[in-house]
């Protein structure tokens, strides 16, 4: 039996229902989703989600973690003050595919009320199909990580 990569997905209460349709894209690409929730559709605040998701990858439960708000601002911006967390917003294919593939990035966050469903699955895919280049990119990425407190 082969062990799938785990993937953990959260969100506040704008992007439930993207949220569920991108867990379902990552299982067909051969992870694992391990969502997180929220379930239900009260407000809720995303500093809380940010950080829930982004405790997943920084402990080695989840290699990678896809996190969504309204504008994919705000749980991004919780999710990168965990330790040993780098999370990008991503509007575009392009942006996604180099935040792997340069900058090492663990997390990937979207904004539910900015892009629409196909182009975010686009925006999925190519994240998790890229692989970080190293080289003179780890050297900046180590000064990212000698930056955290
Ligand atoms: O960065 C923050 C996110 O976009 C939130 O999803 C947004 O602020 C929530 O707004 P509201 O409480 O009006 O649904």
């Amino acid at each position: 039996m082969t062990t799938r990569p785990r993937i953990v997905l959260s969100s506040d209460h704008a992007a439930i229902a993207l949220r569920q349709t991108i867990a379902a894209h990552v299982a067909s690409l051969g992870w694992e989703p391990v969502d997180i929730g929220p379930m239900t559709p009260e407000s809720t605040p995303y500093p809380q989600h940010g950080e829930a998701a982004a405790r997943r990858v920084a402990s080695g439960d989840c290699q990678l973690g896809i996190i969504l708000c309204g504008t994919g601002q705000g749980i991004m911006m919780a999710a990168n003050k965990v330790k040993g967390i780098r999370c990008g917003v991503c509007g575009d294919a392009f942006s996604a595919r180099m935040i792997r593939q340069h900058n090492d990035a663990n997390m990937l966050s979207i904004g539910a009320r900015v892009v629409g469903e196909g182009l975010a699955l686009d925006i999925v895919t190519a994240f998790l199909t890229a692989t970080f280049e190293g080289g003179r990119h780890a050297t900046r990425v180590d000064m990212i990580t000698a930056l955290e407190p």
